[in-house]
């Protein structure tokens, strides 16, 4: 069910800081968070861009009504100032925006009984912790907060996310193959052997800091398939889906760079348990979804879901097709990667945890086209 009512004992407006405002993700909270009723945004951080005024590391952040919100940011300072902040009590929830890696240091400095977290990286999401060290190159540095952290797919850790001080929020390929998947195998509808996820992102996937592969001649007019067989998004999608089987799942996980600014797209190929059709996998998820604002499954026949149709939104859409070989279904999930892929879902995580309204902040409709 989705939280309706408000909080008893967060202060209101729940006073917001963000650590690396100056990323697409720190941007995307701040357009988010413009229209949030119960929040104030009291500090923000960046590495190259502290010290500058928001409105000019993001021009599109400069313009609004005298006193208004855009006019009411704060400069951006140093990590380190906000976590001074954060720790003289003068903040109730802190966004994470940081590079993984970076961030489970500092998020150990931050006092979780006086704020609660919403961690954007990929630092806090893998339980185990050799599974974290393996794909991570390095032995986690904040063990205790790893084992403790919610992992935050919101509409399937609604209750967990509601008592947690800080939340992992999921990656945004993970995101598109978790909603689908994990409803159809903690149900037993599909085979846990034999997934499939083929996925493409728009190029915001990859953070604003300079990289030659997001430059326009790269990354425009053409696609490419990376991290084969090597992403770390896997043991993440790989955790959530082995915990809705209850036993091990492994998937074949491809990632694509399409030269979209913002969008994901998520193909999934799946083995259907005996005696289940298609048309059982899409009455399941229609019946988990239901009730969700933000999760969509179309109809029968309908025309597959188009990453425009949430540009811009935390809607995610998903269609599940039957197979021409018998046996066998497709199923499509689209979602923005930087909304419900990631500050859209970080902001739902909040709403969750502070007791707001889940849709607060977030009623935005997709642009189109
Ligand atoms: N982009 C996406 O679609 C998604 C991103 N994520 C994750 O969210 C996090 C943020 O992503 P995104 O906003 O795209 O990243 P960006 O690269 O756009 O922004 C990173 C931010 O971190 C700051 N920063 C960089 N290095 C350091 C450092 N060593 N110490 C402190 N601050 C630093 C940057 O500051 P400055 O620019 O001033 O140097 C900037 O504010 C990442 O962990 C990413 O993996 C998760 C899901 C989706
Ligand atoms: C297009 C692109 O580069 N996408 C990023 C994933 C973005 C995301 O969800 O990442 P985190 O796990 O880092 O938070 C990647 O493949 O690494």
């Amino acid at each position: 069910m989705v939280a309706d009512g408000a909080a008893t004992t967060t202060p209101i407006p729940v006073r917001v800081a963000i650590l690396g405002a100056s990323g697409y993700t720190g941007a995307e909270l701040l357009r988010l968070l413009s229209s949030h009723p119960h929040t104030s945004i009291v500090a923000l951080s960046g590495e190259r861009s502290a010290g500058s005024p928001m409105g000019s590391v993001f021009p599109h952040l400069a313009f609004g009504p005298p006193g208004g919100f855009v006019h009411s940011l704060p400069d951006l300072t140093t990590t380190a100032e906000v976590v001074t902040v954060a720790q003289a009590g003068a903040v109730d929830v802190v966004f994470c925006c940081l590079p993984h890696a970076t961030t489970q240091k500092i998020i150990a400095q931050l006092p979780l009984d006086k704020v609660r977290v919403v961690d954007l990286s990929a630092d806090f999401r893998l339980r185990d912790v050799d599974t974290y060290a393996a794909w991570y190159g390095a032995p986690h540095a904040a063990v205790e907060l790893q084992r403790q952290a919610v992992y935050g797919l919101t509409e399937l850790a609604r209750d967990a996310v509601r008592g947690a001080r800080l939340v992992a929020n999921p990656g945004c390929y993970p995101t598109s193959a978790q909603l689908p998947l994990v409803p159809l195998l903690s149900a037993g509808l599909i085979s846990p052997a034999d997934i499939i996820v083929d996925a493409k992102s728009g190029v915001t996937g990859a953070g604003r800091a300079a990289k030659v592969g997001t430059l326009f001649c790269e990354a425009a007019d053409g696609m490419s398939a990376y991290g084969v067989a090597a992403h770390r998004h896997a043991p993440e999608i790989e955790q959530g889906l082995s915990d809705a089987a209850g036993a091990p799942v492994d998937v074949v996980f491809t990632p694509h760079l399409v030269p979209l600014a913002r969008g994901i797209l998520s193909t999934m190929y799946v083995k259907l348990a005996a005696g289940v059709t298609a048309d059982d996998l899409r009455a399941r998820l229609a019946a988990v979804y239901d009730e969700e604002p933000f999760v969509h499954v179309l109809p029968a026949g309908a025309a597959p879901p188009h990453t425009r149709h949430v540009r811009g939104s935390n809607h995610a859409v998903m269609a599940v097709v039957a197979d021409r070989v018998a046996g066998r279904a497709i199923l499509v999930c689209v979602i923005d990667n930087i909304v419900k892929g990631a500050s859209g879902q970080a902001i739902q995580n909040m709403n969750v945890m502070c007791g707001f309204p889940e849709m607060d902040g977030l009623g935005a409709t997709p642009v189109f086209p």
